[in-house]
């Protein structure tokens, strides 16, 4: 009997060295080192250099690629341009996607597929992330594009680009944790995308504007947004249950929650759920975490034993609403940490390529005849 593995369940395609889960005891590693780990100890910067690298970096080569990001964080006039002349209302992904292609036809090094140059695109594109995404949201809000600044780390730089003014040290923190959280996780959709894109030797700049399309999609990184759509839909912590339950007696998905890999818990959630608490701590910050929890009560009550807990996107938005950022860009901002992931793997993998080419199981008509236009019903 033909198998098929639907959704690629399961499926080893390649070999790698970067991201380790085991989904049934919510373990996450990157270079064997636990996520908890990189969250507490490590910033955005050295994992993604970690990533990049496949090891860990010393001081001299993480001091070396800080430098590099940090020069590289202006973006070409022709791409503030373009953003400053995009229509408003567009969807933020749609818009960064738009970018980055762009910035593409401003990179004259864009085709050089050789490994040397992917990670020299690799360091330009982690760090132009974060200026095109905060550009791109204060265009669409009606203010002038802030320009990044060189004595700020990644994160702190994100938020005084998006927010015009310097963050204090606890808000660059928590969000360079978030960015650690969210920056690679094996062979999931968009990480996956890009590969096979650049499986067929492809550009930089398309592999990666690949992987954004993938991203967007409401069953992967747009969820998050879905979450925060759902907490304003539902209004207060005594809606939750009822909400949830005619959800999932109607047979919709619960945004959030559920994963392919973890059938357990996700072990990113858990360290944003407290920093969610956290932030709940703040007068009048709880309604949203309340909400939140009698959610997750309510699905692992009615929906656990099949595997399904909260996931990545579950608790950030709160942290992210709290650090001044909108639900629309939640998902831009999970592509600003995710662009480390994505040109890791296409590094990775393109050091031992071959052609992804799956195949599908034929079930259409065999030996149909033409029939002329004019002779069809
Ligand atoms: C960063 C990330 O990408 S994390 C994931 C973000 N996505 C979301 O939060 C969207 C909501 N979650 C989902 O849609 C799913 O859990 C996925 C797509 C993430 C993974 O699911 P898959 O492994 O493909 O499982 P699949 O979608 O086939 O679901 C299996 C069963 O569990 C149910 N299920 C899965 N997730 C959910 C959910 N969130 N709410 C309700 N039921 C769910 C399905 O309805 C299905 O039930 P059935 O067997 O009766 O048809
Ligand atoms: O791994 C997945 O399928 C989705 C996910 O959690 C991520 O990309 O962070």
């Amino acid at each position: 009997m033909t198998m098929i593995a639907k959704g690629l369940e399961g499926v080893l395609f390649t070999e790698s060295k970067l991201t380790f889960i085991n989904g049934a005891e919510g373990v996450l590693t990157h270079l064997g080192i636990p996520i908890q780990e990189w969250a507490e100890k490590s910033t955005f910067e050295e994992l993604s250099l970690a990533l990049l690298d496949a090891e860990l970096p010393t001081a001299e080569e993480l001091a070396r690629f800080d430098a590099e990001l940090k020069a590289n964080r202006a973006i070409p006039r022709e791409v503030e341009d373009l953003i400053r002349n995009m229509p408003k209302g567009v969807n933020p992904m749609q818009a960064l996607r738009t970018a980055v292609s762009y910035l593409g036809l401003t990179d004259a090094e864009s085709e050089d597929v050789t490994p040397e140059a992917r990670r020299a695109i690799s360091i330009r594109l982690i760090a132009q992330f974060a200026t095109i995404i905060a550009a791109i949201n204060r265009v669409q809000e009606g203010q002038d594009i802030v320009a990044p600044r060189a004595d700020l780390t990644h994160a702190g730089n994100y938020l005084y680009m998006l927010n015009g003014k310097e963050p204090t040290a606890e808000q660059a923190r928590l969000f360079d944790i978030a960015l650690i959280l969210h920056a690679d996780h094996g062979m999931n959709a968009s990480t996956f995308t890009a590969i096979a894109t650049s499986s067929t030797i492809s550009d930089m700049y398309s592999c990666i504007v690949s992987a954004i399309g993938a991203l967007k999609g409401p069953l992967h990184g747009g969820a998050n947004e879905q979450v925060m759509v759902m907490l304003d839909e539902v209004g207060s912590p005594e809606n939750a249950v009822d909400y949830i339950t005619d959800k999932l007696n109607r047979k919709e998905k619960i945004m959030g929650v559920g994963h392919r890999v973890y059938k357990n818990f996700d072990p990113r959630s858990r360290v944003l759920r407290d920093y969610a608490a956290h932030v709940a701590g703040k007068e009048g910050k709880s309604n949203y975490y309340q909400i939140l929890e009698t959610i997750e009560k309510t699905v692992v009550d009615r929906i656990g034993d099949r595997g399904i807990y909260p996931n990545v996107d579950f608790y950030s938005g709160t942290v992210y609403a709290d650090l001044g950022i909108k639900k629309e860009y939640f998902t831009p901002i999970f592509a600003l940490a995710r662009i480390s992931g994505w040109c890791a793997s296409v590094i990775e993998y393109s050091k031992n390529n071959r052609l992804l080419r799956p195949d599908a199981y034929y079930i259409g008509q065999k030996n149909a005849r033409y029939v002329d236009l004019k002779d069809r019903k």
